[in-house]
């Protein structure tokens, strides 16, 4: 059997009577891109959820494979300690790399010079964007759930976070509206919601993200 860091079988999810999405199937490939597409209230952020823990099914499973180790990001930048800078939080993401490529990296998140020693809590909502995709990126983590990460991000910025995920080595699930995030990824599968059905990714579905 193939082993995958991360599978799902059979989840459902239901906010009272509202039912989210029923029995859907997910196998996330090593290294392999994925984008979750389905219209407003489809349960793209609700399935992210499930698959990070955050949240439990009611029915179904979240399988995490051997030696899976998951990063999750959504816009409320959870694995931001914001009483540290900006360094001190690189560094606590990738405790084993030298202060010289911690600096490059965040350089490439464009964060230069002193930028590096603000407290993360004065950082603008796009600068905590940046910070927490660049730690992600250097954290050991070889699933990235990434829930609409270039939301709020100048054309600069989401350029070079967009070239990051584009050469990250391990898997990316990517929820997005952006047309342009989405082509960037070059996503080889799309699950749709609220179906939850799976398919090759082809430029045909960039006209439902442009509705989604
Ligand atoms: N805690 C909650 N309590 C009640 N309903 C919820 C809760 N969380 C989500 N929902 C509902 O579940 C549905 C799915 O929400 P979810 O945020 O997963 O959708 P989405 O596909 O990510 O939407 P969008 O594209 O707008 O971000 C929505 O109708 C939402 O209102």
């Amino acid at each position: 059997m193939r082993s995958h860091p991360l599978t799902a079988s059979g989840l459902s999810r239901s906010y009272g009577s509202l039912e989210v999405f029923t029995d859907v199937d997910l196998a996330i490939d090593r290294g392999s891109k994925v984008v979750v597409l389905g219209l407003n209230g489809a349960g793209k952020t609700t399935l992210l959820r499930l698959l990070a823990g955050l949240d439990a099914p009611d029915t179904g499973e979240v399988h995490p494979g051997h030696g899976l180790k998951l990063g999750y990001y959504a816009q409320e930048h959870e694995n931001l300690d914001l009483d540290r800078t900006v360094l001190a939080n690189m560094k606590s993401a990738a405790p084993d790399l030298g202060e010289t490529d911690v600096r490059k990296v965040l350089g490439s998140f464009l964060f230069s010079g002193e930028d590096v020693d603000k407290p993360t809590s004065v950082l603008s909502g796009g600068e905590k964007t940046r910070l927490s995709l660049a730690m992600l990126v250097v954290s050991s983590a070889n699933v990235l759930l990434l829930d609409e990460p270039t939301n709020n991000l100048d054309p600069a910025s989401r350029e070079e976070i967009l070239a990051a995920l584009a050469s990250f080595e391990g898997a990316v699930v990517l929820v997005s509206h952006d047309e342009g995030a989405v082509e960037a990824l070059a996503p080889e599968r799309v699950l749709l919601l609220p179906d939850g059905v799976e398919d090759f990714f082809g430029r045909d579905y960039l006209d439902l993200i442009a509705l989604a």
